[in-house]
């Protein structure tokens, strides 16, 4: 296997046109250690003082060693054995790991009796208004009644899963006693926690700036978890030498940040973010040698951004020389073959390859593609960055801290065209495998590449939700998405809404959805499997996965032909499920083990024994990567249930919503875990410019269109899903459609206005008190979400503005664009979000692109709706002041509509003008202008002629 597959590394090592002085030159090289150097010294031998640029970009490279997999095999590997021990219960502890916080009742009772009277006011006001038309503008009257009931319905299902809400605190000096304690089971200085392997997907180095992407690898190397148990895999769908080069770096320069961090206890451990700190640094800092070592290490860090930020430039200069190396010699094999000199008529061509610095082929994509070099078609590289808890000196005084670091492997699947890529989710799928051969971890957290540990406990706190008693059913916990970089008035609300009101509410029923980031899985629920059976209810699918023994008992054959011949059938349709690969077939009953909380308890049905993890990690093996390697080729998941039923969900845009709606489908339950006065687990850039937030939410909401007309829909759930927790889905797919109604309602206020009407046919007392109590408690409804929330209430506000703004412009999109594909199959995929190009920190850039707009077609529809209303309302004005017998009470209707309307999307015209164009208050009181001109032309033309006469009373309050 080793072989084969170091073979074709060189095969493909050498293009065509050159093959064969590559090939030896490829070798030579390898053989020689010094890699440039001695590169170097080989050519000056050959042809005379060629090669001058080679010493001087060496010293901008890393020195360091590349780790070892499928890119460069280094010859050493051994090791062995890992013990097995530890049994028997501790006794007294039976103490829980999380608790819920009651919410004050005081605040819910009111909240849920409300929420009761105002449906029964809304069924009363709706017969109401279906009863009463106004025969003076039927249309206008239908038209406005079918928005009111959609938005009942909407409002209905938005409202009914917040019946419950629920919140959170864990224990962490439970969990460290626990499962850290030393004990008969828990020899000194091992841990019982299970492992974490954390993913993070990276696309593209140039949307994704590699030092974002380190920074958020170092913050997950620095977290605070046992070494020996955390993994981190960085997958690199670009097949980039530059991320590959910038995780060597990473390597490197955590030796100095890891150790940095747990001496002093720093937090944030994401470098960038604590040297951006606002706040004193040396406050609450003990250690006299603080001062020195945080100089030290911010020197480092400069110097590691600095490289990190050279890396394009050398890796180019780098290829350049090697190709000039390359085409020399071409020239040399020519000269020899067809004789020297002048009459050498066609100098042979050479292809332009990428380097890497021991002087291989980069085996990935080519800065100049080149056929399986190229992006989308390349092989599979997996390279393993940091053995787990490797040692590495550095420059500190590091006495008495552990200076060991997690294991850290670099991932680029196989890419090949004409196989679909699936995108993050099948970028996260290859992970999920190829961490299954080499670390093996029952946990999975899984990151996007900006998303950075802000909290290093957060880890701990994830696994307190997972060990607690009922753990066992939790298929993954989502910490909320917290960012940074936000604009001091969050004008785009990227604050905190959708995460502490919804999600804390769906905690309360089932748990919350699944949002793509920032997520701890049980790798079982990945896998497919059902949950393990509650008390009440009685043996899943799969529950005979659950009621095997121990792993290491079933590891001899005479136990595996034990086994009962039902087990034996669901094992024989494993490979159907998930591929070929042995060592993931084998490891999935070790992993539903490991992933057991503590049976400590006697509520705890399906516990393991204190002790049986705190063990020493197998030490990855070259077999093991190889295995890892043909893991993520392309036809590695043909015929297999990869992204169907097993792991990431394919085909969808939003693939996270979907892929946790089917594990709640199961009967799986999830956590929000967001402890009140925490430090925040994670955190990311925001959008933080209009059209980048748009685009967002236009992405989700085509998502939840697809959700809406797949096989997904949430009206066709099975039984295990509950009744709250299956509208909330609905509403995740229906809310899209919103945006139609909504649409149409913000041209009612300019239609009442100019024709004169309104949508009743009387501003009557009955209606105005319907008016009033609907809008009194919808109020009230907020303000009482927000007590129990604990968002503020300018967020609530922000996120009802970017209700009507997106209504109006993204979601409406995402609507036709959903349908069009649902009908004709025809893909207008929105593009991924772009990152702030101002790797984080750097505040006049981040500030300049706040206001940075990009004038798209989906601006029209809001903008449009300004500017009908404008002129709408100068209309409504000249006429009424024109008319003999004026009609305020439809007047007023109609200008407090259009008022409405107008401080909706007011966020909307301040982004599109911005702060450094003309102030937004004068496009208004242009727009103004012109609005009253055209209207007042509008109204010389037509009041001569006098007013119509309008029939029926008006009564006005
Ligand atoms: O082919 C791809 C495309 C994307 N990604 C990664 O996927 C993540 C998310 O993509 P991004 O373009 O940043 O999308 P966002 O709109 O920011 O993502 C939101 O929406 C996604 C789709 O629902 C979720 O998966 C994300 O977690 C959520 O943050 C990033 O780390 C990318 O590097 C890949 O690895 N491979
Ligand atoms: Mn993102």
């Amino acid at each position: 296997m080793t072989s084969g597959i170091a073979l074709r590394n060189q095969q493909q090592a050498a293009p065509s046109s050159a093959s064969s002085c590559v090939k030896s030159s490829g070798q030579h090289l390898r053989q020689s250690s010094g890699g440039v150097e001695d590169l170097d010294k080989d050519y000056a031998m050959n042809n005379d003082g060629v090669l001058l640029p080679m010493q001087s970009m060496s010293n901008m490279e890393t020195k360091e060693r590349y780790g070892f997999g499928s890119a460069i095999w280094p010859k050493d590997d051994s090791d062995a054995g890992t013990g097995d021990d530890g049994s028997g219960l501790k006794s007294n502890q039976c103490m829980s790991l999380s608790r819920k916080i009651d919410l004050s009742a005081s605040v819910l009772v009111p909240y849920r009796l409300l929420i009761f009277f105002r449906i029964v006011v809304l069924g009363i006001y709706l017969a109401w208004r279906i009863k009463n038309r106004n025969e003076d503008a039927v249309w206008l009257w239908g038209m406005s009644v079918i928005c009111e009931i959609w938005f009942t319905f909407s409002w209905l299902l938005e409202q009914l899963p917040k019946l419950c809400p629920v919140k959170r605190a864990v224990e962490l000096a439970v969990l460290r006693d626990k499962f850290e304690a030393p004990s008969p089971h828990i020899p000194l200085g091992y841990s019982d926690l299970p492992g974490i392997d954390v993913f993070v997907a990276s696309a593209d180095p140039v949307k994704e700036p590699p030092l974002i992407m380190a920074n958020t690898v170092l913050s997950i190397l620095a977290a605070d978890y046992p070494v020996e148990k955390l993994a981190c895999y960085l997958s690199d769908d670009a097949g980039s030498l530059l991320t590959f080069e910038a995780t060597a770096e990473i390597a490197s320069f955590a030796s100095v940040w890891v150790p940095f961090c747990r001496k002093h206890d720093i937090e944030p451990r994401c470098p960038e973010s604590y040297f951006n700190l606002k706040k004193d640094p040396y406050r609450n800092k003990l250690r006299p040698d603080f001062v020195k070592d945080r100089r030290r290490v911010k020197t480092e860090y400069d110097e590691f951004k600095v490289r990190i930020n050279a890396l394009p430039d050398s890796i180019r200069r780098r290829s350049d020389a090697y190709d000039a190396i390359e085409e020399r010699k071409a020239v040399q094999r020519h000269r020899e073959l067809y004789g020297d000199g002048d009459e050498l008529v066609e100098r042979p061509k050479i292809q332009r390859a990428t380097w890497m610095a021991n002087g291989c082929h980069w085996p990935g994509s080519w800065i100049h593609p080149f056929p399986r070099h190229a992006h989308g078609d390349h092989s599979a590289i997996i390279q393993v960055m940091l053995k787990s808890e490797e040692k590495r000196s550095s420059s500190l005084d590091l006495a008495g801290i552990d200076i060991r670091l997690p294991m850290l492997v670099y991932v680029a699947r196989e890419k090949r065209p004409g196989y679909e890529d699936n995108k993050k989710a099948g970028a996260m799928n290859a992970m999920l495998r190829a961490s299954a051969a080499i670390s093996a971890g029952p946990f999975v957290l899984n990151l996007d590449c900006d998303n950075y540990v802000h909290n290093s406990g957060a880890f701990r706190e994830g696994m307190c939700h997972m060990m607690d008693c009922g753990g066992e059913r939790v298929c993954f916990v989502q910490f909320p998405q917290r960012f940074h970089g936000v604009d001091p008035s969050d004008r785009y609300a990227n604050h905190n809404f959708f995460f502490d009101v919804n999600m804390r509410a769906l905690d309360g029923i089932q748990g919350p959805v699944y949002l793509g980031s920032g997520c701890l899985f049980r790798r079982m629920a990945l896998y497919g499997f059902d949950p393990p059976p509650s008390q009440e209810r009685h043996g899943g699918r799969f529950s005979c996965c659950f009621r095997r023994r121990a792993p290491a008992m079933v590891d001899s054959d005479e136990e595996r032909q034990a086994l009962s011949e039902e087990e034996q059938k669901i094992l024989s349709t494993y490979p159907k499920r998930f591929g070929n690969s042995t060592s993931l077939i084998d490891n999935i009953p070790i992993a539903e083990f490991e992933s057991r909380p503590l049976a400590d308890h006697h509520k705890v049905k399906y516990g393991r024994l204190p002790g049986s993890l705190a063990v020493p990690r197998r030490p990855v093996t070259t077999p093991m990567v190889a295995e890892a390697v043909s893991m993520i080729s392309c036809s590695y998941e043909d015929k297999t249930q990869w992204g169907q039923r097993v792991g990431w969900v394919y085909g969808s845009t939003t693939e996270d919503v979907v892929t946790g709606y089917r594990m709640h489908n199961k009967g799986w339950r999830s956590v929000y875990s967001a402890p009140t006065g925490g430090r925040d687990a994670f955190r990311s850039t925001a959008p933080i410019n209009l059209t980048d937030r748009l685009q967002q939410i236009r992405r989700r909401a085509t998502g939840a269109v697809e959700f809406f007309f797949s096989k997904n829909n949430a009206m066709l759930v099975t039984p295990g899903m509950k009744a709250l927790q299956r509208l909330a889905y609905l509403n995740l797919s229906v809310y899209p459609f919103t945006s139609v109604f909504l649409t149409a309602y913000c041209f009612l206020p300019a239609l009442c206005l100019f024709s004169g009407q309104f949508i009743v046919q009387t501003l009557s007392v009955t209606f105005l008190a319907y008016i009033l109590i609907l809008t009194v408690t919808l109020c009230i409804l907020a303000m009482l979400e927000i007590k129990w929330s604990g968002i503020q209430l300018v967020e609530w506000w922000r996120n009802e503005q970017l209700w009507v703004m997106g209504g109006t412009s993204v979601d409406l999109a995402a609507v036709f664009q959903g349908i069009l594909k649902g009908v004709s199959g025809i893909d207008l995929s929105a593009n991924d979000t772009k990152k702030p190009a101002a790797a984080k920190g750097n505040e006049k850039e981040e500030l300049d692109e706040l206001y940075m707009v990009k004038r798209t077609w989906l601006m029209i529809p809001p903008i449009t709706i300004m500017m009908v209303n404008l002129v709408a309302v100068a209309v409504g004005v000249s006429r009424t002041i024109y008319s003999s017998s004026p009609e305020w009470s439809k007047f007023l209707g109609g200008l407090f509509l259009s008022f409405w309307v107008m401080i909706h999307l007011y966020p909307f015209a301040k982004g599109l003008v911005g702060r450094r164009g003309k102030t937004p208050t004068v496009v208004f009181v242009w727009s103004g202008l012109i609005a009253i001109t055209i209207s007042l032309l509008w109204a010389a033309t037509k009041s001569p002629s006098g007013d119509k006469e309008i029939g029926g009373s008006i009564t006005f309050p």
